[in-house]
């Protein structure tokens, strides 16, 4: 079976970071392992303290997980201090890990800085040079590529930026966008939107670990890069149209359904009529 590694932190609250990445992973049919870099006290309506694990322990993590159950992708979603982004950059370059997915996460759905400055700078060092693809949102694209993003057009020239000024491919996500969630992908040779209806639910906590974890489970099953985003990208739509309303402020996606409205995956990550997912098809 393909296995995928999440390095992020823990959502208490369950809608995002590490138990999103888990569920997304299992869900699209690969077996998920984690170095968890923090702790998070938090829940649908805010993050109420955070707890970094040491540089010692996340390089244990992860040397634990690459000695043992080597993964065939790995995401890396919150990382908030400079030191563990090194200790990240450093252990994944020793093992040669492949397939790479850096979702840039910088600050939660309700507002709070999962990130600090000094740490944005060591992550376009040492992390956005190693990464096979980056995910930011239109705030982190604009960080990232220094310029404001206002439309579609923007969205293309600060991509596209980012994509020259690093060796990586940029998915652009257009969920922070009004209208249309649209997302753009900047490869060196290709540039292609990724078109979604913006579904009508508020409860988007953790969309964005969402995504970024169903490009890696599927870049894990051997899946092209575009094919994967092109998979992530339906996933989340089902998981949002899914309208799971939990929580009182923005809450988590409904992860229990499948994208023919049935079958989720076997082992082999193929699409199984005899593996139902419990709550599936409420
Ligand atoms: N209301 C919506 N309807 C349809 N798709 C959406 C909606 N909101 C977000 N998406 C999609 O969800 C994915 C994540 O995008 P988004 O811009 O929300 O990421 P994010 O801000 O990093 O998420 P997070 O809330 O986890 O920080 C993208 O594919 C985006 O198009
Ligand atoms: C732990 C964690 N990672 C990422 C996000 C971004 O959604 C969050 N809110 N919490």
């Amino acid at each position: 079976m393909y296995s995928a590694c999440s390095i992020a932190g823990s959502d208490s609250g369950g809608g995002a970071g590490i138990q999103a990445d888990l569920k997304t992973m299992t869900l699209n049919g690969v077996f998920a392992t984690s170095a968890i870099t923090a702790l998070t006290a938090q829940n649908t309506t805010g993050v109420f303290d955070i707890m970094e694990a040491s540089p010692e322990f996340l390089t244990k993590e992860i040397d634990a997980i690459f000695t043992d159950i080597r993964p065939d992708a790995v995401k890396i979603g919150m990382v908030s201090s400079s030191a563990l982004i090194r200790v990240i950059s450093e252990r994944l370059q020793f093992y040669h890990a492949e397939h790479i997915v850096v979702d840039p996460v910088m600050v939660a759905t309700s507002g709070a800085k999962l990130i600090n400055d000094e740490a944005i700078e060591t992550l376009k060092e040492e992390l956005l040079p190693i990464a096979e693809i980056i995910t930011p949102n239109i705030p982190e694209a604009e960080i990232l590529s220094g310029m404001p993003i206002k439309t579609a057009d923007d969205m293309m020239t600060a991509a596209k930026k980012i994509a020259s000024d690093y060796p990586c491919a940029v998915l652009c996500k257009g969920g922070h966008h009004v209208n249309d969630a649209d997302d753009l992908l900047v490869q060196k040779d290709s540039v292609q939107w990724f078109k979604g209806r913006r579904i009508d639910n508020p409860n988007t906590h953790g969309t964005g670990c969402t995504l970024s974890s169903a490009i890696a489970a599927n870049l894990a099953k051997g899946f092209s890069l575009t094919d994967s985003v092109q998979r992530a990208k339906a996933y989340i739509s089902g998981a949002l149209q899914a309208m799971l309303d939990l929580g009182q402020g923005s809450g988590p996606m409904n992860h229990a359904f499948d994208l023919n409205g049935e079958f989720v995956y076997n082992s082999d990550g193929k699409a199984s009529p005899e593996f139902r997912c419990a709550g599936g098809n409420q």
